[in-house]
């Protein structure tokens, strides 16, 4: 599903990331760890086609993503969703309107049935018309979950989906995130927390993923 050969990537010129070799099959949980500025981010925007790697080559669902037209990239896009670090909501639209947008964007019809049960899924049935700015943190965090997987895509990156919240609400979006496991999706989920990790491993079959000296290693059971 996700395939990187040799992949390296770096800002101006400095290699972050460097003979990447991993194979994210359709369905896995894994996570990636590693300390603040290892380049978790970017492994992810890697794996989103927002950034290409600049040796190596990486394929998502099958296509070499050089080779990809903006077409097929925005195509590709369509069966990723993305919880990114902040959110990102557009505070002037309420919640329910943003968390619809990815299908706006897309051409495709917003039914409101399934944007009400969406959101009573993430636990905000009552919240829909609250403006972004009036949500707690974890209300954030799931109205950013949902906004990610309104389109029903195949895979979830989710970008520190916990970094702000209380133990009891980093629960509730991991088992939202296990829940859209058991539905066959592939997650990839970037974090600081071992904690969370060993909550997970305890329900899900996850693999662990750790940059370290700018390369990506699977980590062993030691977590
Ligand atoms: N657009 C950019 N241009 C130049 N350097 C960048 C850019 N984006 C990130 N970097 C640098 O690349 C390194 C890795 O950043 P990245 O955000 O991928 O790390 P991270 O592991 O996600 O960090 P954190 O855990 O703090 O979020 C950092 O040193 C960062 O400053």
């Amino acid at each position: 599903m996700i395939e990187l050969r040799d992949a390296s990537y770096g800002y101006a010129g400095r290699t972050l990331l460097s003979d990447m070799t991993l194979t994210l099959p359709p369905g896995s949980f894994h996570f990636l760890t590693g300390p603040s500025g290892a380049g978790k981010t970017t492994f992810l925007k890697l794996c989103y086609g927002e950034l290409r790697p600049v040796s190596g080559s990486l394929s998502v669902f099958g296509e070499e993503l050089a080779r990809l037209s903006r077409d097929g990239l925005a195509g590709m896009r369509r069966r990723i969703g993305f919880v990114h670090q902040d959110c990102e909501f557009l505070d002037h639209l309420p919640l329910a309107e943003n968390v619809a947008l990815p299908l706006v964007i897309a051409g495709r019809p917003v039914v409101a049935e399934e944007l009400r049960e969406l959101l009573a899924w993430v636990g905000l049935r009552s919240r829909g018309e609250a403006l972004p700015p009036e949500l707690s943190g974890g209300e954030r965090q799931r109205g950013a979950l949902a906004r990610a997987i309104v389109t029903s895509p195949d895979v979830i990156l989710a970008d520190e989906p916990t970094g702000n919240l209380d133990w009891e609400m980093s629960q509730r979006l991991l088992s939202l995130l296990i829940e859209l496991n058991k539905m066959g999706k592939t997650v990839l989920i970037a974090t600081h927390d071992l904690n969370l990790i060993r909550t997970a491993k305890a329900q899900v079959s996850a693999r662990v993923l750790r940059i370290k000296d700018r390369r990506l290693q699977l980590a062993g059971a030691d977590l």
